[in-house]
């Protein structure tokens, strides 16, 4: 028989947010399942005793799904407010895709729970992830054929545009969450998803207790994750290093880097550089598959002409240097309104604002073929026309721009003292 879970202790849980003071305030992320139950009561506990612990309040996110959702909800707050933590639900509302809904609430669930965090003020959320959780998310990216990266699964920490995601439960398995839950007298709600073999999630979950018995259990499977996580910092050092010496960020917004600098480099570490300058350029938004981004690397090495579209960004090999850029041309390029003294993030990459006495509303959009008529300066036919197409310009009511600030360009001097530009988030290699 093995022994029975024991409930984690008042140190573990002092080690536990140990990470968390230099926040003052943070938001607990509470579904209402036993472990986000379990890091409210132990949050609680380690408050009371702790006066130095950041203060905390709790955001549960009503998906409205499922019949019982508001139930759900009014119950993380009825428990919360008995904890002394003041709550709060937010309501997922607007439209919901017909397919793939678990990925769609995810989304939606970061959105949100960023959302209220910097509404309440507070530079962290902290979700309830567990050891068992880390071990299912490593299973699912093995079968998946996930590379370091991937396998490395969840980090404890994270950004999430410009708040940190914390799990501080990540070495604690869920058994012992639920022994402290018990200990604790505090009831949770089952989510009926959680049985539904339908996930890939559930699947990896049944198969756990087999693997246990060969010796895979979910704390052997959760430290191979993190091991990998170590090598794959260190893979990540050398991708900074060759990309702060090699990769071209031109003031456009977009990547070049000389092919040798790719064929020298090893085949994993080429392969980041890529997937860095993809996830820069398109914005983040998502990667290529491991495979996509192999096949790509050969083609760009192999080929002195080389043009395709990876990840929703462009990829062209011009003598020997490869550019990567987005196109203006297809969908999804943004028009974005910013009036006087707001601004915005274009495309995920530039960060535009506008003075409060600039002399009217404007419009973000690429500059598209104008940037002809407009004289970008200093790109001689080595850089590929659409990628300077594709560059944020400013429009104020006409069909003409009056700015292309990434060029320093402006037709109406009006604007030049107005419009401040910069990349939203450091381009592969650099520091802001
Ligand atoms: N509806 C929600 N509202 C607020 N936070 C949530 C919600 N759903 C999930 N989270 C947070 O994200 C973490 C991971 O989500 P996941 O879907 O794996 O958990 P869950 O099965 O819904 O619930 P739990 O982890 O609480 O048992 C949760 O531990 C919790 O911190």
């Amino acid at each position: 028989m093995p022994a029975a879970p024991e409930p984690v202790s008042v140190d573990e849980t002092a080690r536990v947010f140990a990470g968390l003071t230099p926040h003052e305030r943070i938001v607990l992320a509470v579904s209402g399942g036993s472990d986000s139950m379990a890091l409210m009561a132990l949050y609680g506990r380690h408050r009371s005793i702790t006066p130095e612990a950041p203060d905390a309040v709790v955001v549960t996110v009503d998906h409205d799904l499922r019949a019982g959702s508001a139930e759900d909800a009014g119950f993380v707050v009825d428990a919360a407010e008995r904890l002394g933590f003041s709550a709060i639900v937010r309501r997922w509302t607007g439209d919901k895709p017909g397919s793939d809904i678990q990925a769609a609430a995810r989304e939606a669930r970061y959105r949100i729970l960023r959302e209220a965090a910097s509404e309440q003020g507070a530079t962290a959320i902290l979700t309830a992830h567990t050891r068992d959780d880390q071990a299912e998310t490593f299973l699912m990216r093995l079968a998946r054929g996930s590379g370091l990266k991937g396998l490395s699964a969840m980090p404890a920490t994270r950004d999430l545009g410009g708040v940190e995601l914390v799990r501080p439960l990540l070495g604690v398995g869920r058994d012992r969450l639920r022994a402290t839950l018990h200990e604790a007298g505090i009831g949770f709600r089952d989510d009926p998803s959680n049985g539904n073999t339908r996930f890939a999630r559930v699947r990896m979950r049944a198969l756990m207790p087999a693997l246990a018995s060969e010796g895979l259990d979910a704390k052997r499977l959760a430290d191979t994750a993190a091991r990998l996580a170590r090598a794959d910092r260190a893979v990540d050092a050398m991708v900074e290093r060759l990309a702060a010496t090699h990769v071209e960020v031109h003031e456009g917004g977009f990547l070049s880097c000389p092919v040798a600098v790719l064929t020298e480099a090893e085949e994993e570490v080429r392969l980041r550089l890529l997937v860095a300058a993809l996830g820069w350029v398109g914005g983040g938004v998502y990667g290529p598959r491991l495979e996509a981004a192999e096949r790509a690397m050969a083609r760009i090495i192999g080929d002195p002409v080389a043009r395709m579209t990876l990840a929703g960004t462009r990829l062209v090999r011009r003598r020997d240097r490869v550019f990567v850029f987005r196109e203006a041309g297809r969908a999804g390029l943004p028009r974005d309104h910013v009036a006087p003294g707001g601004s915005l993030v274009w495309d995920g990459r530039f960060r535009i604002a506008l003075a409060p006495d600039a002399p009217d509303a404007v419009t973000v959009a690429p500059v598209g073929t104008a940037w002809r008529k407009l004289g970008g300066r200093g790109y001689d036919g080595r850089v590929p026309a659409a990628a300077l197409a594709a560059v944020p310009a400013v429009y104020a009511g006409g069909d003409e721009a009056v700015a292309v600030p990434a060029f320093g360009h402006f037709a109406d001097p009006r604007w030049a003292g107005s419009i401040a530009t910069g990349f939203a988030s450091p381009p592969p290699g650099r520091r802001l």
